[in-house]
C-alpha cells in the first residue's frame, strides 16, 4: 500500500516535471499571452470567493432587518454589496472573451512550435532505420494524434487547475476559520479522488500504447479505402469490401477496448461520487447545527455553504483536470521520447570535408543485417567502383542490391567493414554535406503531388526558379517536349488531388505515364549534377527504345561521373564498363560484358536467359551485335 502510495506520488512528481516543461515551451512561444492568462485565472479563481462575502453581507443585511433596524440605515451598506456583485460580474463576462482569444492565440503559436520541433527532429534523422521500427511508430503514433489538441488541452487544463487552486485556497481558509476539523475532513476527501485519477490515467496510457499498432492499421485500411494510388486496384480486384471489413473489425476492436476502460472510470467514479456526497453533507450538517445554536450569523451560514459546496466542486473539477492532464502530459512525454531519439547514423565531432571523388568508391569486408533479429543481408563484401566510370550491380530479386545502395547513402551504416570514398570512410563525413555529392534515384522514386518545375527542381532546391536549368535537365530526360505541352507547361500541377488555380485559372491537375514519370525522375536527378550517380532501376518503365536512346545519351552526359547502376535489363548493363554479379551478399563475379560472357558464370547465364527470352522477337544481332 505504502509503496502505491510512493509510486503515486513520484507519478505525481513527474507529472508536474513535464507540465513544467510544457509551461516552458508555452513561454517561449508567447511569453506575454500566457503571463495576461495566469493573471486572468488568478482573478477568476478569486471570484466565487468574493461573491460568497458579498451573499454573506447581504444576509447579514437581511437579518438586520429582521431584527428591526430601519432599510435607510442599510441602504448605503446594501448599495456597496450590490454594486460590488455587479462590478465582479461585468469584469467576469468582459474578461471571458479576451481570455478565449489569448488561449486560442497561445494555442497556435504553441501548436506550431511543437509541430516544428517534431518535423525537425524527423529531419534530423538522416537513417532510415527509426523509420522501420514499429516502436518508433507506435510513439510517433500517439505524438501525432495528440499534437493537434493536447497541447491546448493541457494550457486549459493547467490553467483550469490554478483557477480552481485559487478557488479551493481562498474557501479553504475561510472554511478553517470556522473548523479546522471541518476543513481538514474536506481536504482528506481530495485524495482518493487523486489515487484513483492517477491510477486510471496509468491504464489510459498503456491503452493508447496497446491501441497504437491497431489504429495504425485502422489509418491505412482508411488510405486505401480513399486514396488515389490504391483505387486502380481497390476497383480491379474488388477489394473495397474486403478493406472496409477490416477496417470495421480493427475500429471495433480499439472501441471495445475504450469501452472496457470507460466503465471502469464510470464504476470509480460512481463510488467517488457516493464518498463526496457523503462528506459534503456531513459538512452542511455541522454548518447549519452551528447556525441554529447561535454560534455563527445568517450570512456567515451563508458563506460556509457556498464554501463547502465549492471547495468539493472545484475538488471534483480539479481531480478531472488532472485526469485530462495526465492523458496530455503522456503524449509530451511521447513528444520528449522523440526529441531525444539518438540517430542510428554515426556522426562524428569533427567531419571531415567532402573532397572530389578522384580515385573511386570501395566497399572493403562489408557486412550488413536490419538490425540483429534479421539474416545477413551483405557478407564480407569488397566491391570497387573506380571514379569517372559506370559499375552496373546485376543479382537476383533480393540479392542485396538496393541494400548496398543504402549503406553507399548512408540511409545505414555497415554492421562490419566500411565504405571508403577516395580512401576516406564515409562515416567521416557529415551524411548531409556527403549526400550532397550524390544523385541518387531509386526504383520507388517520389512523385510529388506538385507542379512539374518543382518535381524537378527538387533535384536542387536552390535552382527551383531556374526554369532554363530545369528545362534543361528535361531535355537531357528527354521529357522536355512532354513538359511543354501540358496546358500550364512547366507549371502545370502533376496532381489531380492538389490541383488548385495556376496564373489565376482553374488548373485541373494532370498526371503522367510512369514512363514520364520516371524520366522526371531523371530529369531530377540531372539538375542535381552530383558527381556520383547512383540509379536503382531507373528504366523499368521506359520502353526499350527510350531506354537504349537515354542510355546512349547517358553516357555521354555522365562521362566524368562515376555511376553506379542497378538495372535487370542486360541491354542497358552491358553498356557499364565493369559489371559486378551480387549473390549470397557478396560479389561472385566481377568484369567488363565480354569477359563475363567468355567467364560463362552466372552472369552469362543470366544474359542469355535474357536474350532468348526475345529471340523471337528481335534479331538475335540486334540484341549482342
Ligand atoms: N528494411 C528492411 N528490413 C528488413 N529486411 C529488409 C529490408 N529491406 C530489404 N530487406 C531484405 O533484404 C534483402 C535484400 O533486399 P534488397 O531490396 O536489397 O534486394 P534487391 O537485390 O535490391 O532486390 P530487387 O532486385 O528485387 O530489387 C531481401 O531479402 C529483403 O527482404
Amino acid at each position: 500500500m505504502l509503496k502505491n502510495l510512493h509510486n503515486q506520488w513520484k507519478r505525481l512528481i513527474h507529472g508536474f516535471a513535464l507540465l513544467w516543461e510544457m509551461l516552458k515551451l508555452a513561454w517561449r512561444a508567447q511569453p506575454l499571452c500566457l503571463l495576461i492568462l495566469l493573471l486572468l485565472q488568478v482573478f477568476e479563481g478569486l471570484i466565487p470567493v468574493a461573491s460568497g462575502y458579498i451573499s454573506k453581507g447581504l444576509f447579514d443585511e437581511l437579518s438586520q432587518v429582521f431584527r428591526g433596524i430601519p432599510f435607510t440605515q442599510l441602504l448605503q451598506g446594501l448599495i456597496f454589496l450590490l454594486l460590488a456583485q455587479a462590478a465582479i460580474s461585468v469584469v467576469g463576462q468582459l474578461t471571458s472573451p479576451l481570455q478565449d482569444y489569448l488561449q486560442a492565440e497561445l494555442n497556435r503559436q504553441l501548436t506550431l512550435s511543437i509541430r516544428q520541433a517534431l518535423y525537425k527532429k524527423m529531419n534530423s534523422l538522416s537513417g532510415l532505420a527509426h523509420f522501420e521500427d514499429p516502436h518508433f511508430h507506435n510513439t510517433l503514433q500517439v505524438v501525432a494524434s495528440h499534437v493537434q489538441f493536447a497541447p491546448a488541452q493541457t494550457l486549459q487544463t493547467f490553467a483550469r487547475l490554478l483557477q480552481g487552486l485559487i478557488t479551493l485556497i481562498s474557501f479553504f481558509a475561510v472554511l478553517f476559520l470556522l473548523s479546522p476539523l471541518l476543513a481538514l475532513g474536506l481536504g482528506l476527501a481530495v485524495i482518493p479522488h487523486l489515487i484513483v485519477q492517477l491510477k486510471l490515467n496509468r491504464q489510459q496510457f498503456s491503452l493508447y500504447m496497446e491501441n497504437s499498432p491497431q489504429e495504425r492499421r485502422a489509418a491505412y485500411y482508411s488510405q486505401v479505402l480513399s486514396w488515389i494510388p490504391f483505387a486502380k486496384e481497390v476497383r480491379l480486384f474488388l477489394l473495397g469490401d474486403h478493406f472496409l471489413q477490416r477496417f470495421t473489425q480493427t475500429t471495433e476492436h480499439i472501441y471495445e477496448a475504450q469501452r472496457k476502460f470507460q466503465l471502469r472510470e464510470l464504476r470509480w467514479q460512481g463510488l467517488l461520487s457516493m464518498l463526496t456526497s457523503c462528506v459534503s453533507t456531513g459538512a452542511f450538517i455541522i454548518v447549519v447545527l452551528q447556525a441554529f445554536s447561535g454560534r455563527i450569523s445568517l450570512g456567515d451560514m451563508a458563506l460556509y455553504i457556498q464554501a463547502v459546496d465549492n471547495t468539493q466542486k472545484t475538488l471534483m473539477s480539479m481531480a478531472f483536470a488532472l485526469s485530462r492532464l495526465g492523458e496530455n502530459l503522456l503524449f509530451f512525454k511521447q513528444y520528449q521520447e522523440v526529441q531525444a531519439l539518438p540517430d542510428r547514423i554515426s556522426h562524428t565531432a569533427h567531419p571531415r570535408p567532402v573532397p572530389q571523388l578522384t580515385q573511386g568508391i570501395t566497399f572493403r569486408n562489408v557486412s550488413f543485417r536490419y538490425s540483429e533479429n534479421h539474416p545477413w543481408i551483405v557478407r564480407h563484401l569488397n566491391l570497387s567502383l573506380p571514379a569517372g566510370r559506370c559499375l552496373a550491380l546485376v543479382g537476383l530479386n533480393g540479392a542485396g542490391k538496393t541494400t548496398l545502395v543504402k549503406l553507399l547513402t548512408r540511409l545505414y551504416d555497415p554492421s562490419e567493414g566500411e565504405i571508403l570514398w577516395d580512401g576516406i570512410d564515409i562515416r567521416e563525413f557529415e551524411p548531409t554535406e556527403y549526400r550532397r555529392h550524390l544523385g541518387t534515384i531509386f526504383q520507388d522514386f517520389v512523385r510529388y503531388e506538385l507542379s512539374a518545375q518543382e518535381n524537378i527542381g527538387l533535384g536542387a532546391t536552390e535552382l527551383l526558379e531556374d526554369l532554363p536549368s530545369i528545362e534543361d535537365a528535361a531535355r537531357k530526360a528527354g521529357v522536355h517536349e512532354r513538359l511543354s505541352a501540358l496546358p500550364h507547361g512547366y507549371q502545370s500541377m502533376l496532381s489531380r488531388w492538389m490541383a488548385e488555380e495556376t496564373d489565376g485559372e482553374e488548373d485541373e491537375g494532370t498526371d503522367l505515364s510512369g514512363g514520364e514519370w520516371q524520366k522526371l525522375a531523371l530529369a531530377r536527378m540531372f539538375l542535381r549534377n552530383a558527381e556520383a550517380i547512383i540509379l536503382d532501376e531507373p528504366t523499368a518503365s521506359l520502353d526499350a527504345q527510350t531506354e537504349y536512346e537515354l542510355f546512349q545519351q547517358f553516357r555521354k552526359l555522365m562521362q566524368n561521373h562515376t555511376c553506379l547502376l542497378i538495372t535487370h535489363r542486360f541491354s542497358t548493363v552491358r553498356m557499364a564498363d565493369f559489371i559486378a554479379v551480387l549473390e549470397q551478399g557478396s560479389v561472385s563475379e566481377y568484369g567488363s560484358h565480354e569477359e563475363l560472357v567468355e567467364h560463362a558464370g552466372t552472369y552469362a547465364r543470366l544474359y542469355n536467359m535474357q536474350v532468348e527470352s526475345y529471340i523471337g522477337k528481335v534479331p538475335v544481332q540486334e540484341q549482342i551485335g
